[in-house]
């Protein structure tokens, strides 16, 4: 992974090279506290070493008994569902096995979906840490009702990936589905590059081992100066900016095929590093198509956000054909990918000539090694951010106040966040 950080020096807000320097002093100084938690397996730190402690063998094994279905549909929500969306998306051309993400309990996409989908022909790859969590079990019960109303027997093609107990793991005990475990000491949102975020893509024949070897090539850069690594330098310099101002990341991939890794790095930054008043909001964005909404914010609103533009440096092309359309000539014989990067590199300097912060995050390819890259890269600058902002990067205690609240809405138990639903002040207009 390459990443140019020349767009954020001196500009508004933005960082100078003196800056830099001391900011390397205290990135050597996390390093170490990283490396030590690393280590010792702390909880959270854990999950960087991910690339040395996940078996990709016992994945595929696992897998093995459920062959080439024409469909993967997984059941989750968040960190259990964002990784192996992200992985599957960047992979899509590699492989005929539909993927497809159940991570939401809006009843008419769930039943759209249910409807499009050959329940025969597909494997439901719940996933879940706890086995507790409303929206994946309530989705599960549904799907595999659906599959029942089919008349296909679920426990042929359910596969669960969950901890060492909870329904999840009490389920696949008792009706002896192919399982595996969720790694210990890593949160959700950093369990791509594990069971959770590769099974999926195993089941569908994708190169997890190229995954994990890209993100190994990333993880082999942590040292104690951020010029040795790029997740390291985007945690800092994104640290520093946010310190200085800028509180929002529009992360803007010019990729179709990056769009969920958008979505993953947006949980990712927002769940670690939006404690104790701090924090720096991910925008999700997407190029060229941002050009045309967003990037009018960006360049001409508040100076309150850094742009983090993201693009492979090689991709397939379609030339786009000659035309005589007026003032449309110039397209001819081009590609669409030319224009695309021409319209990053065009994105890039409108910002830089406004003084507003950006970043340039490239992989060679948008293949199995890019994107190990990229996750490992981006869980590395969040583990370096948190030790510079000094929060507690790996929970995310502010979740659980609404998770009580709608559980005690239907009558899940007593809980007084339920009762604070009821006292909302309403000022109504129609
Ligand atoms: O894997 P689980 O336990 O279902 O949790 C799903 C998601 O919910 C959260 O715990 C937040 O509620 C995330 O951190 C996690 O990725």
């Amino acid at each position: 992974m390459y990443l140019d950080i020349g767009n954020v020096l001196d500009t508004s807000p933005g960082i100078t090279e003196q800056t830099l320097d001391r900011l390397d002093e205290r990135v050597a100084i996390a390093h170490e506290r990283i490396a030590e938690g690393m280590a010792a397996e702390e909880h959270g730190y854990a999950a960087l070493n991910l690339p040395e402690t996940v078996d990709t063998d016992e994945i595929r094994a696992a897998v093995e008994p459920f062959g080439t279905p024409e469909a993967v549909l997984t059941v989750g929500i968040g960190g259990s569902a964002l990784g192996a969306a992200t992985i599957s998306a960047a992979l899509a051309d590699q492989t005929d096995v539909e993927a497809h993400f159940l991570d939401n309990v809006d009843p008419e996409d769930t039943a759209e979906l249910l409807e499009s989908l050959p329940l025969d022909e597909t494997v439901v790859n719940v996933v879940s840490r706890s086995g507790t969590t409303a929206e994946t079990l309530a989705n599960f019960l549904v799907v595999r009702e659906a599959m029942a109303d089919a008349g296909v027997d679920w426990t042929d093609q359910t596969f669960v990936t969950t901890g060492d107990e909870g329904n999840l793991r009490n389920l696949a005990d008792k009706h002896d589905l192919p399982s595996l475990k969720v790694p210990d000491g890593v949160p959700g949102r950093f369990s791509a590059l594990s069971t959770v975020g590769l099974a999926c893509a195993a089941l569908q024949g994708l190169n997890i081992e190229g995954v994990i070897e890209g993100a190994r090539s990333e993880m082999d850069k942590l040292s104690g100066s951020l010029e040795a690594s790029p997740g390291y330098a985007y945690g800092a310099v994104a640290y520093a900016l946010a310190e200085r101002g800028a509180l929002t990341n529009a992360m803007m991939p010019y990729a179709e095929s990056l769009e969920y890794f958008a979505e993953w790095f947006a949980q990712l930054w927002a769940e670690s590093l939006g404690k104790e008043g701090l924090g720096q909001t991910p925008a999700r964005a997407l190029g060229a198509t941002d050009q045309h909404s967003q990037l009018q914010l960006y360049r001409a609103g508040p100076r309150d956000k850094l742009v983090t533009l993201v693009r492979p440096r090689q991709r397939e092309d379609i030339d786009i054909p000659e035309t005589d359309l007026e003032g449309l000539s110039y397209l001819g014989g081009a590609g669409l990918g030319d224009l695309l990067d021409a319209e990053f590199e065009a994105t890039e300097a409108s910002l830089a000539a406004e003084d507003r912060p950006n970043v340039r995050i490239e992989i060679d390819r948008v293949d199995a090694h890019g994107v190990g890259e990229l996750l490992y890269a981006m869980e590395a600058a969040t583990v370096m951010y948190g030790e510079l902002a000094g929060v507690s990067t790996f929970t995310q205690p502010a979740v659980e106040w609404g998770k009580k609240a709608a559980r005690g809405l239907l009558g899940g138990g007593e809980f007084q966040e339920a009762e604070a639903v009821a006292d909302k002040r309403e000022f109504t207009i129609e």
